[in-house]
């Protein structure tokens, strides 16, 4: 399985079923930032209230082959195993990226257990093997993984526009980063003094710098 990041902001998604899992799928789609339609002649009363507030188009009517064509993905989460077969056979022929939830065999991508902390993102996949080690595993990493670790993130993002700047040189820059972040600064952000981390990565870059300018 290769894992990849796919931005889904804007871009036309279709769930197909609308029972409680195809509530969870959508609303991880909704979090994205996707233009969602669900096509289902049944839907939770949520699905329901999202379509009433216009975040996601319902359909209210059964799948049809060729309903994946307009779509970027598609997800398909019906108590149907005709339409799950159907519905992948179709993706695969129009090339498009189908997961049907918990029949890995009709999936061409499947859904990894995920932890967020603003922009720090930890995807987790046992490749099939045992889904509820993966909600497991995101269970114990996001306790560890907290805020502590999207603040620091934009200390290093900080620190990385400094050496881009300061760096002109990509093999430096390499360099640099090979070694910053060293364990002392990273025990300091395990201890939650980001700010203390940030300055010792911050004048780590100063000394390299200078190092630099020294040969
Ligand atoms: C292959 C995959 C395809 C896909 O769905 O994408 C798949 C397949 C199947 N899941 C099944 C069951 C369960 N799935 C979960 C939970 C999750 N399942 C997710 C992903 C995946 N599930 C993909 C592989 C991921 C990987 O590689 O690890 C997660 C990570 C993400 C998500 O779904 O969004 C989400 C946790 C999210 C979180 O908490 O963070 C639980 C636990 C629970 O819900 O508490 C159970 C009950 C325990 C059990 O049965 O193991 C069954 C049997 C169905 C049956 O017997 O009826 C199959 C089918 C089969 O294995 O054949
Ligand atoms: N609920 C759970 O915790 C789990 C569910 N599953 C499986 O996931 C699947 C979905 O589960 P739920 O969401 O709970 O089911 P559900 O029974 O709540 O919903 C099924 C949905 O599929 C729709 N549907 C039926 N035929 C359709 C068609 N031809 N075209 C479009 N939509 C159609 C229905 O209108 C309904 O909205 C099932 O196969 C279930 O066995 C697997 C593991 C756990």
């Amino acid at each position: 399985m290769y894992p990849i990041n796919v931005d889904l902001r804007n871009r036309p998604c279709l769930v197909i079923g609308g029972g409680t899992i195809a509530e969870r799928k959508a609303a991880r789609l909704l979090d994205e930032g996707a233009v969602i339609t669900v096509i289902a002649p049944e839907a939770t009363d949520t699905i329901k209230d999202w379509a009433a507030s216009h975040r996601l188009t319902w359909k209210a009517r059964a799948y049809e082959v060729g309903d994946e064509k307009a779509y970027f993905l598609i997800i398909c989460a019906t108590d149907d195993e005709s339409v799950s077969r159907a519905a992948s056979q179709a993706a695969e022929k129009e090339g498009k990226p189908i997961n049907v939830c918990d029949v890995p065999q009709l999936c061409s991508f499947t859904l990894p257990a995920v932890v967020r902390q603003g922009d720090l993102q930890l995807a987790i996949s046992t490749n099939g093997k045992g889904p509820a080690f993966s909600r497991w595993l995101r269970q114990r990493l996001e306790r560890h993984f907290d805020e502590r670790y999207s603040r620091w993130l934009e200390e290093v993002a900080r620190v990385r526009q400094a050496a881009r700047e300061g760096l002109p040189s990509s093999k430096d820059r390499h360099a640099f980063w090979r070694t910053a972040l060293s364990d002392d600064i990273m025990d300091l952000v395990e201890q939650n003094d980001i700010d203390e981390a940030g300055r010792r990565l911050f004048q780590k870059l100063v000394e390299f710098e200078r190092s630099r300018h020294e040969t």
